[in-house]
């Protein structure tokens, strides 16, 4: 499914192009979907109790990348079970898919094989995928290693990052990087040279420790 992407002529102010696409958020239960959707669009963090999504639900957010308007409508789908049929139908419409898992349960990140599978069989097949380790801020939790998450995500042939949605640690990059791809796949300049997500997540990424910044 084609970007839906047009040329406005508003009086003086000029034309621009505009997109619109959409991202999906997929992960088990309690990863932080919910939580990553909230501190990118509000700038804020979801405090106290968790309240688990019920179905699907989305939020729209416009960026500009390299002065194109990009309107990203953002679904967040619900990680429990029960709700798999429903995030099953929402997969075919999804440009790209931000994947969650949450560093401090070893379970969510052994399941990310049997989300890939997933994503295989029910998204399109040239849709933007990132691999996302979430909660890098509580460090004393930690049970997944920063070189895990990449080791599998390299074996996937995916883009990687940490991310906090409590402390907001790439959660920018996380959306612009897609933002960008998803521009640049709809609006094939002749002089402009091919985006490459892979490198420029490896060139913008920040570590969750005190020295990789
Ligand atoms: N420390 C920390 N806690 C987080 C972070 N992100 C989410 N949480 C907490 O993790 C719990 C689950 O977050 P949600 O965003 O609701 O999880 P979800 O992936 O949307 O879960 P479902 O809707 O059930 O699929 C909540 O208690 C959040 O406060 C984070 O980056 N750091
Ligand atoms: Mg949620």
């Amino acid at each position: 499914k084609d970007l839906r992407c047009r040329f406005s002529s508003l009086g003086g102010s000029g034309c621009w192009y505009s997109c619109s696409s959409s991202v999906m958020l997929v992960g088990d239960s309690g990863v932080g979907k919910t939580c990553l959707l909230v501190r990118f669009k509000d700038g804020a963090f979801l405090a106290g109790s968790f309240i688990s999504t019920v179905g699907i639900d989305f939020r729209n957010k416009v960026l500009t990348v390299d002065g194109v308007k990009v309107k990203l409508q953002i679904w967040d789908t619900a990680g429990q079970e029960r709700f798999r049929s429903v995030t099953h139908a929402y997969y075919r419409d999804a440009h790209a898919l931000l994947l969650l898992y949450d560093v401090t349960n070893k379970a969510s990140f052994d399941n990310i094989q049997a989300w890939l599978t997933e994503i295989h069989e029910y998204a399109q097949q040239d849709v933007v995928l990132m691999l996302l380790g979430n909660k890098v801020d509580s460090a004393q939790d930690r049970v997944v290693k920063r070189e895990d998450g990449e080791k599998l995500a390299k074996e996937y042939g995916v883009p990687f990052m940490e991310t906090s949605a409590k402390s907001g640690l790439n959660v920018e990059l996380a959306f612009t990087a897609i933002a960008k791809e998803l521009k640049h796949r709809s609006m094939k300049l002749p002089n402009e040279p091919k985006f490459k997500l892979h490198d420029y997540v490896k060139k913008e990424v920040r570590g969750s420790g005190c020295c990789r910044f």
